[in-house]
Parts: structure tokens; C-alpha cells; sequence
């Protein structure tokens, strides 16, 4: 269901038919995707089975397994109704990335060697908010079962260890700063990464959080929109990797350029209108990010600065970015719409040793552009 201010619309644009393909190529397509990655050859693939009960995603480039991935499989796996995948990845993250003792209980080691033995004992909030969001829909989806599978539960609490860690004085640290608003790049530092930024997912933890939480969502969801136009640069568009809470590119580490993590912006941005449409401005970003690479050759994307300068060093990415900038056409309004989702469609996953980041966000632009990325509503295994 989409909601417009208070309504559900029940409206996904399955863009990929607007723009001629057929029904049928286009589930094909969908179908064939999620093959690829989850179960195809190891030129494509990025999920594995570990023994009976247990899965993950790994990052190919890295060969680890990040929060990220193991988050977003799972969401991918509860969009395509395919419980017993992500059944394996939950057990498998709550078996050995779930953080139990030290500075961040409660809260997730955001990378994992694939053995399961830790390579990081912090996380990274991007992987909480998916995992929260992912088990919402788990909930509402296939209905909640006992331990660790009590998608729900687990998901209202993560929510509120987020919000409240260190409240108590345990020199713990919250995910999100409690006056800004903002969600922070890691708990215990004061910047954001504007990627991390989804007020779509914002607006159904209002929705379905513990009662008290449910104020700050929503204060949470107007505050990410407004800082997506900060953060955002106002000619080009593009969005540093990480950002301080004013907007301004965080360049301490040299993560203050348009690069892989701030290609997710223009996804993100393309699902919130697809969702939600709270704010239509958020079109503006999305027809400039279009506008910016309309005339650029994919196999020469660069890093940039967010004024749109190039530097030497290529996209680490190329194909993660056709999909978010493809993603973006769920928002955009500008005469580029199409020509990014065409070359999309005409882009294959990417295979290689690269291929883990590219092929979840490609993953994801399939399901959004096709009407199959959805808000998934209480109840619905009821309904069955
Ligand atoms: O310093 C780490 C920090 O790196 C970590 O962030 C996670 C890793 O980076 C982000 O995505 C990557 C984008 O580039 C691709 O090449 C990688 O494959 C992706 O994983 C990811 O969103 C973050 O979760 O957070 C914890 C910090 O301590």
C-alpha cells in the first residue's frame, strides 16, 4: 500500500510496463534475477547456505559478511516471498553477528568473516533499520513463530535499542541523535551518511513501533527528507558518502565525494515517492542526479566531487549505479526517466569479484521498478 499523507493508495508503479516491456519478460526478468543471485552459478551469485538452517550474503570485494547484505537479502527474500531464505539469514545473523556483551549490546557486528567469527565488533545503523523493516514486513507477511522467528518482537525491539541504548548510563550510544534526529554513520561518532537516510522506512516504524518510540519516527522521517535537500548539492544533486548534520561533506577520511555509498540516495528517494510522496521536491535531487549522468558513459562513471567534478579514479560500481539512478525514475519527473531505466534494462547482474554490492542494488531497482518493492501491511498472512 502507498500512503499519501494519511492515505493508502495501494498504488506500485510497475514502470518497467509503462515503458513497453511486457508483463510477462518483465516477471521473467524479476524471477531470473533473483535466480542469478540467490541461487544461480558463482559468476552471479552472492547468497550461500551454510549447513541446515543457516545462510548468508557475501561481500564478493571484501569476502566478508556485512550487515548490509545480510539485511538486505533479507529483504529482498520477504518481497519474493521466499520465507526459508530468510529464515537462514536471521538465524544466521542473530547466531553470529548479534552483539550480546561490550559497548554496542544489542546492536549487530556490522562485518563477519563467512565462518561466522567476527572481523568488526561494532555495527553499522544501515544494516539495524533494514533489519527492522525486513522483520516488520516478516511479520505482517508469513506471521510471527517462536524464537528467533518472532519477526515482529525482535523487530520492535531493535527499534528501541536504536533510540535508547546508553539512556541508562552504560556508556552505550544510540543509533540515531536524539535532537537532530538524524541517523548517525556509526553510534558513536556525530555525522550521517546520507545514504542511511529513509524516511519511507521511517514512516511505518511511526507506524509500528513500541507506542513511545512512535513520535520520534516521525519526527525522524521529516527530519531525513529535510536533510536530504541539505546534503544533496543543489545544482548536480549528488551526495557525499558521509555528511555532518548540517549537510556539509564530512572529508575527514575522504568519504566527503560522490562515490559507492552515495549512489543508495537516488534509490532511496525514488522509493520514498514510490511509498510515500510526502515531500515532491525530493523529485528535484532525483532529475538532477538523472540530468548529471544522462551524457555520461557508464563505463566511464568516475568518483566526483558533489559539485560534479571528475576524479581519475573510476566507479568501483558502475552497476550499482545504473540500477539507483534507474531507481530514481520512481520520483523523477525530468525527460531522463526513461532513458535510465532502458539502460538498466539492457545492463545484465554484474559477475566478478565486485559483483555483491552492484547486483543488491540492482536487485532492488528490479523489484522497485517493476511494482514489486512493497509496504507490506499488518495482518496480511491473515488475509491469505
Ligand atoms: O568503517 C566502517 C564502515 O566501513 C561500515 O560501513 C559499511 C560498509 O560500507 C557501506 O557499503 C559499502 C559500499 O561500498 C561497497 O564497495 C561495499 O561492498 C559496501 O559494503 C555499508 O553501507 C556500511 O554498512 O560501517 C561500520 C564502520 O565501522
Amino acid at each position: 500500500m502507498k500512503r499519501l499523507g494519511s492515505f493508502y493508495t495501494g498504488r506500485y508503479r510497475n514502470v518497467f510496463k509503462e515503458y513497453g516491456f511486457s508483463e510477462q519478460e518483465i516477471q521473467d526478468r524479476v524471477q531470473d534475477t533473483w535466480t542469478k543471485l540467490f541461487e544461480g552459478s558463482e559468476e552471479t551469485r552472492i547468497y550461500y547456505d551454510a549447513g541446515d538452517d543457516m545462510g548468508y550474503m557475501l561481500d564478493t570485494g571484501n569476502l566478508d559478511v556485512r550487515t548490509e547484505g545480510m539485511s538486505y537479502g533479507m529483504m529482498i527474500a520477504v518481497q519474493m516471498d521466499r520465507q526459508d531464505i530468510f529464515d537462514r539469514l536471521w538465524k544466521w545473523t542473530m547466531d553470529y553477528m548479534y552483539l550480546t556483551t561490550g559497548t554496542h549490546t544489542g546492536y549487530f557486528a556490522w562485518s563477519c568473516n563467512p565462518d561466522g567469527t567476527r572481523r568488526s565488533e561494532g555495527p553499522a545503523p544501515d544494516g539495524e533499520e533494514y533489519f527492522a523493516m525486513a522483520l516488520l514486513f516478516a511479520s505482517h507477511r508469513w506471521g510471527d513463530r517462536e524464537e528467533p522467528y518472532d519477526y515482529g518482537t525482535q523487530a520492535r525491539r531493535l527499534l528501541h535499542t536504536c533510540l535508547h541504548n546508553g539512556e541508562d548510563g552504560s556508556g552505550r550510544y544510540p543509533m540515531w541523535n536524539p535532537d537532530h534526529k538524524l541517523i548517525k554513520f556509526i553510534p558513536e561518532c556525530e555525522f550521517s551518511d546520507p545514504s542511511y537516510h529513509v524516511p519511507h522506512f521511517y514512516e511505518l516504524f511511526a507506524d509500528w513501533a513500541y507506542p513511545e518510540d512512535r513520535p520520534f519516527w516521525k519526527e525522524a522521517a521529516v527530519a531525513s527528507r529535510a536533510y536530504l535537500h541539505k546534503s544533496c548539492h543543489p545544482d548536480t544533486g549528488l551526495a557525499p558518502e558521509y555528511a555532518y548534520y548540517d549537510g556539509t561533506p564530512n572529508n575527514e577520511r575522504g568519504y566527503g565525494h560522490f562515490f559507492s555509498d552515495s549512489y543508495r540516495v537516488a534509490a532511496n528517494i525514488g522509493l520514498d515517492m514510490e511509498w510515500y510522496g510526502a515531500d515532491e521536491s525530493l523529485s528535484d535531487i532525483a532529475n538532477r542526479i538523472q540530468d548529471f549522468f544522462a551524457d555520461k558513459d557508464p563505463a566511464d562513471y568516475r568518483r566526483y566531487t558533489i559539485e560534479g567534478e571528475p576524479f581519475e579514479e573510476k566507479s568501483l560500481h558502475p552497476v550499482g549505479l545504473i540500477a539507483t539512478n534507474a531507481m530514481a525514475s520512481l520520483a523523477a519527473t525530468g525527460p531522463h526517466a526513461r532513458k535510465h531505466v532502458e539502460l538498466l534494462w539492457n545492463t545484465p547482474v554484474r559477475t566478478g569479484d565486485r559483483r555483491y554490492y552492484d547486483n543488491c542494488l540492482y536487485m532492488f531497482a528490479m523489484l522497485a521498478l517493476s511494482g514489486n518493492y512493497r509496504i507490506w501491511m499488518p495482518n496480511e498472512h491473515a488475509r491469505k
